[in-house]
């Protein structure tokens, strides 16, 4: 069947719902597509799942440490309990998701979607045109070369576990890996993190990166940096093993599980986007500053699946989608987003950042000055028995406006986003300072970080 559309999106996810609502709204014909269940990654396979599941560890771990406290009675985590539990978020999404975007007069389509011509792609049996397209299709994890890389299971695989066995392996030392390892070292289990470069979760502050993998350590996680996978071998028992090289030297590691934590690439390879001449890599389609593709103005990306030097992000997808709609709808050129975007990974404590590191600013000679403390003898971590806490700040020497900010902390989700926001309005040191902060509270902690 044809149909026509002034604007068709692929992808529901945080980028793809968004453009969307955003076109109906504006009284444009409008219809979206995904081939798996309505909502994307986020709400399903992403971020909320694993709030939830890290949620409920952190909660286990305060406990643990304040028994005895004034808290007496041991608790304990279920794996079973915890993904049921996962479960009641989740099983909702897509329902929601579809029945909201249908109110509001979305067209909504099942199946994969590939061009046919630049203004038509093929669902099923349906052929849908469109004067505009948004490419919102997300990402997933990237095709490595490893021989046996079929044996690893995917983070997407990881929620679904029925049963959480005593030895798992992770592929890759990144947000995914680090995420699932503490509460699966929290869960009594086995961990090791075979990471091929030296530093784990590249593009943290490597100072505060290494108070991270401490702790973790002290959690019981194995962790083997410089050190590449090569080959997976499924043995007879019905256990993995990994052939990995660390310069070199050659060894295996065992495990019942696999987990690929290695990287995601862009999802374009089903999009038929040689066959109209539309040129992507794995970090996706390359946009302008208006999200249009290169020489195809009338296709738009957005989200994980559109190349424009951000991180990955749900924050960052629903932004991208935000601007890409007023170019779409209005023509308003827009300009690059300069937004601070504020990064946490949800170990316990959790590592978080925003701006620059010290790294960068010494690798383009921005100039800098640098706090950097232990501060887990503040009251607000003593109080609970805390895990460590650091924190570390650049400032601009000359206007005293912060840089960057970089945390290890059971608050570090809370405290980013209060220094995003005073990256955002320019606020300088001495306004974090002369502040009047509710105490005892993690951000009464504040004038005495610099
Ligand atoms: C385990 C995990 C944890 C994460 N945790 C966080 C976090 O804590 N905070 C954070 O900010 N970010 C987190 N992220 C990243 C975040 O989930 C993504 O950045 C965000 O979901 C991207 O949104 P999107 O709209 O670009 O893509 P998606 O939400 O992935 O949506 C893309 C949709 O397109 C569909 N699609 C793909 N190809 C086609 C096709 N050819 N035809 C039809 N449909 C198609 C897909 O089925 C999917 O539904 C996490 C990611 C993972 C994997
Ligand atoms: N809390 C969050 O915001 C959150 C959580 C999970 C995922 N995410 C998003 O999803 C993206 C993907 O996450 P991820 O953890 O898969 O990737 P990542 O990019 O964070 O880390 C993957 C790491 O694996 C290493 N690697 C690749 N191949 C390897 C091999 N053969 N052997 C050993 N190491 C190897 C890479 O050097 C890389 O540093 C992230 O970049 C992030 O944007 C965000």
């Amino acid at each position: 069947m044809n149909h026509a559309y002034d604007v068709l999106v692929i992808g529901t996810g945080a980028a793809g719902s968004r453009a969307a609502a955003a076109a109906k709204r504006n009284r444009l014909s409008t219809a979206i597509v995904d081939h798996r269940s309505y909502g994307g990654t986020c709400p399903q396979r992403g971020c909320d799942p694993k709030r939830v599941l890290a949620g409920i560890a952190e909660i286990y771990d305060d406990a643990s440490r304040v028994n005895g406290k004034g808290l007496t009675g041991e608790v304990s985590l279920s794996w079973k309990d915890l993904v049921q539990y996962k479960n009641t978020f989740t099983t909702p999404v897509p329902e929601q998701v579809e029945s909201s975007l249908k109110e509001k007069g979305i067209d909504t389509y099942h199946g994969t979607a590939s061009f046919i011509d630049p203004n038509t792609i093929k669902v099923g049996e349906h052929q849908l045109q469109a004067g505009k397209f948004v490419i919102a299709t997300g990402a997933s994890p990237a095709s490595l070369p490893i021989e046996g890389s079929e044996h690893m299971i995917t983070s997407d695989d990881f929620f679904e576990l029925e049963e959480l066995p005593d030895n798992l392996l992770f592929v890759g030392g990144g947000y995914i890996s680090f995420e699932f390892a503490h509460l699966c070292a929290r869960l009594g289990k086995n961990v090791t993190i075979v990471h091929r470069n030296r530093h784990v979760l590249e593009g943290f502050d490597k100072e505060i990166t290494n108070k991270l993998v401490e702790h973790t350590k002290d959690l019981g996680v194995t962790i083997h940096t410089s050190t590449e996978v090569q080959s997976i071998e499924k043995l007879t028992s019905g256990k993995f093993q990994a052939y990995v090289r660390k310069f070199d030297h050659e060894h295996e590691l065992t495990a019942d599980l696999v987990i690929h934590g290695a990287g995601r690439h862009a999802n374009l390879k089903e999009l038929g986007l040689e066959s109209i001449g539309l040129e992507y890599s794995k970090r996706g389609v390359p946009v302008n500053h208006n999200f249009q593709a290169i020489f195809h103005p009338h296709i738009y990306a957005a989200g994980d699946a559109a190349e424009t030097g951000l991180k990955p992000l749900t924050p960052v997808a629903g932004e991208e989608a935000e601007r890409l709609s007023r170019h779409l709808i209005h023509g308003e050129e827009q300009t690059p987003i300069s937004l601070p975007v504020p990064s946490v990974v949800f170990t316990y404590p959790m590592l978080a950042s925003v701006g620059i590191t010290q790294q960068e600013a010494k690798e383009n000679d921005i100039p800098y000055e640098v706090q950097s403390r232990n501060i887990s003898d503040f009251f607000t971590y003593k109080r609970t028995d805390g895990p460590s806490a650091y924190v570390k700040l650049l400032i601009n020497p000359f206007t005293d406006e912060i840089l960057g900010a970089h945390f290890l902390s059971s608050y570090a989700s809370h405290l980013i986003n209060l220094f995003s926001f005073a990256m955002y309005k320019k606020a300088t040191k001495q306004d974090l300072q002369q502040m009047l902060w509710a105490y005892p509270t993690p951000e009464s902690d504040i004038p005495s970080m610099f």
